[in-house]
């Protein structure tokens, strides 16, 4: 599993200031490579209004599968409650990641993402389409983590185990909200479609964690935590801890806070999810901000077809194919060359392809 997603980077492989993070325990004032222009503070969080809030979901609500599919179609995110993973899972995450960042800089560089590689400690891969540099590390893996070993080559035993409880967890749990999401996109119905979408709740899937930290900032409002992004994946569920931060953009309003609700889960639609939906669904930009007091660390699952899988539109009452179809591999090498620019890129009504 691990090697087939290294397999679709392996061919875009990042320069060495594009993977290693700054040393941020021994910065006092924001250097220019992370300052972002100020504009990024005056688009900033709109004000609170209640028609703007992301939807929070009872997973238990006889009604989750129709509220689910109808805040996809109108944000792509949702908040979701109820949602059956134990605190304590999560909370052994969040220990043993604040763990692993409060490490100091040349042990965690032991474990530092290959230039090639997907998994590992480092920046976030979609560094160098930005001029400015993240406020952020992250630390990516899949399955067992083998890069905790270099971390920690006698004590990685409570590390690796936290984090695979998590990810079985996470994974029972993004089947449970693809099949809702399947059966809302009517998937199940068509032909022939419930054969193709066999990697729902098999073993041929890409199941992906990434730790995020954002460090306290001396200059919040001229940094940026993590930069507008869509995530690649099918859908990724994701735990914040309490510190502000993520924010989603809407048209028509700007960027909308999604403030940490205790015991409640993000979940937002990835590209391969918005393609199968034919556009249907809300393609969910979001970005994070920093803070100059409070840290910040989020844990995300992004879940997956695997690689081989060929993404294609549903179409229902003869409406027309938005996306041309490809499969899983060849979406990451356009993503990798063109970053938001992916979408557009297989679009139909493109020239591109
Ligand atoms: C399984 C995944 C999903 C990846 C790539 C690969 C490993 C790391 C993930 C992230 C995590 C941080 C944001 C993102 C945009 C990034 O830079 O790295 C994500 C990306 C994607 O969704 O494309
Ligand atoms: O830190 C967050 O809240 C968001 C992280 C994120 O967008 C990602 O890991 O893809
Ligand atoms: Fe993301």
């Amino acid at each position: 599993m691990a090697t087939t997603l290294s397999e679709a980077y392996r061919n875009h492989p990042l320069h060495l200031h594009h993977i290693i993070p700054l040393d941020f325990s021994s910065i006092r004032t924001l250097p220019e490579s992370h300052a972002w222009s100020e504009s990024n503070d005056s688009d900033n969080i709109i004000s609170y209004n209640e028609s703007l809030s992301i939807p929070i979901i009872d997973l238990m609500d006889p009604y989750a599968m129709e509220q689910i599919g109808l805040a996809c179609e109108e944000w792509g995110v949702f908040q979701l409650k109820n949602h059956g993973i134990p605190l304590s899972v999560i909370e052994e995450v969040e220990v043993e990641s604040k763990k692993l960042f409060s490490l100091p800089a040349e042990q965690k560089l032991k474990a530092l993402r290959s230039p090639g590689g997907a998994t590992g400690y480092g920046r976030a891969r979609i560094s160098p389409f930005f001029p400015k540099y993240m406020w952020h590390e992250g630390f990516t893996f899949m399955g067992s983590s083998g890069d905790a070993k270099k971390i920690w080559p006698k004590d990685y035993e409570k590390f690796c185990d936290a984090m695979e409880n998590y990810q079985k967890q996470m994974k029972i749990l993004a089947e449970k909200l693809s099949h809702m999401i399947l059966n809302f996109l009517g998937i199940k119905n068509c032909s022939s479609s419930s054969e193709e979408n066999k990697w729902v709740g098999s073993t041929n899937h890409i199941g992906a964690i990434q730790l995020n930290f954002y460090p306290c900032c001396p200059e919040p409002n001229r940094a940026m935590g993590l930069a507008p992004h869509t995530d690649t994946s099918f859908l990724t569920i994701l735990h914040q801890t309490l510190t502000n931060g993520l924010q989603i953009f809407k048209d028509g309003s700007g960027w909308v806070p999604i403030n940490p609700n205790p015991n409640t889960l993000v979940v937002n639609i990835g590209d391969i999810l918005y393609i199968m939906s034919n556009a249907r669904f809300h393609c969910a930009l979001h970005r994070v901000v920093v803070n100059k007091t409070k840290q910040r660390y989020s844990m995300a699952y992004f879940y997956g077809p695997p690689i081989d899988y060929v993404i294609s539109p549903l179409v229902i009452n003869s409406h027309v194919p938005r996306f041309h179809a490809l499969t899983v591999k060849d979406y990451i090498n356009i993503k990798a060359k063109n970053l938001g620019g992916a979408l557009s890129f297989i679009s139909t009504t493109s020239k591109n392809i």
